[in-house]
């Protein structure tokens, strides 16, 4: 049984699109894929506390993190349930877990990278075994459907432009197709990597 955790905090709802796109994508490899999403109301005083989602990610084979871009990082919301779960690192109950990360904002750059980069640094820290994206932009190939467009490759970008009117949240068609394959990927890859590791201990 593979289990694939997908923590996220989305203000405006294209992070939380973006999660279920990958968990489409998850679970054409594993039925057992968790959404998980952190709020506010998880933090009280400044501190991210919520027992359950701790619990799920204890036990999960992979965790894949995703925050929207703010100011060049991660959300502080997202930040504060980021550093309440080094919980987990005193412990190294996550260690050889497998990780990956996805981020959404409005600007083409918006220096989503700086969000990847950290949320790379924080799985390894915690000893886990970053996968990254994986997907050549399909423009290369000729193609139109906007598969990794924005040509990233350390983890899952997207981008909406700011909708100052508000409004739903919308995905474009390539952002929600490239979550979808990535989601399939990590659970590929976790599925493999938990195979070799009953190999190993065999
Ligand atoms: C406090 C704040 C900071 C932001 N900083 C950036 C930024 O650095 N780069 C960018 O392109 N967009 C930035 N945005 C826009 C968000 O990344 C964008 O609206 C994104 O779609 C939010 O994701 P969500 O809908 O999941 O909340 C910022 C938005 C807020 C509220």
């Amino acid at each position: 049984m593979t289990t694939i955790a997908i923590v996220y905090f989305s203000g405006s709802g294209h992070t939380h699109l973006t999660a279920e796109a990958i968990a489409v994508g998850s679970r054409k490899v594993t039925h057992h894929v968790d959404l998980l999403r952190i709020t506010g109301e998880q933090i009280t005083n400044g501190r991210w506390q919520d027992d359950e989602i701790m619990a799920k990610l204890n036990q999960a084979d992979a965790i894949i993190f995703g925050s929207p871009t703010y100011m060049g990082g991660v959300a502080a919301q997202f930040k504060a349930f980021l550093d309440a779960a080094s919980s987990a690192w005193f412990t190294q109950q996550w260690k050889d877990k497998i990780a990956a990360g996805f981020t959404h904002s409005s600007s083409l750059s918006g220096d989503k990278q700086g969000t990847l980069i950290y949320l790379s640094i924080y799985a390894a820290q915690h000893g886990m075994v970053w996968i990254g994206a994986g997907e050549h932009p399909s423009s290369y190939q000729g193609k139109t459907d906007g598969v990794n467009r924005l040509g990233s490759f350390l983890g899952t970008m997207g981008q909406t432009p700011m909708n100052l009117s508000g409004g739903e949240a919308v995905l474009d068609s390539g952002d929600r197709l490239t979550a979808e394959y990535f989601g399939q990927r990590i659970a590929q890859a976790t599925k493999r990597w938990n195979l070799e590791k009953v190999a190993i201990a065999a």
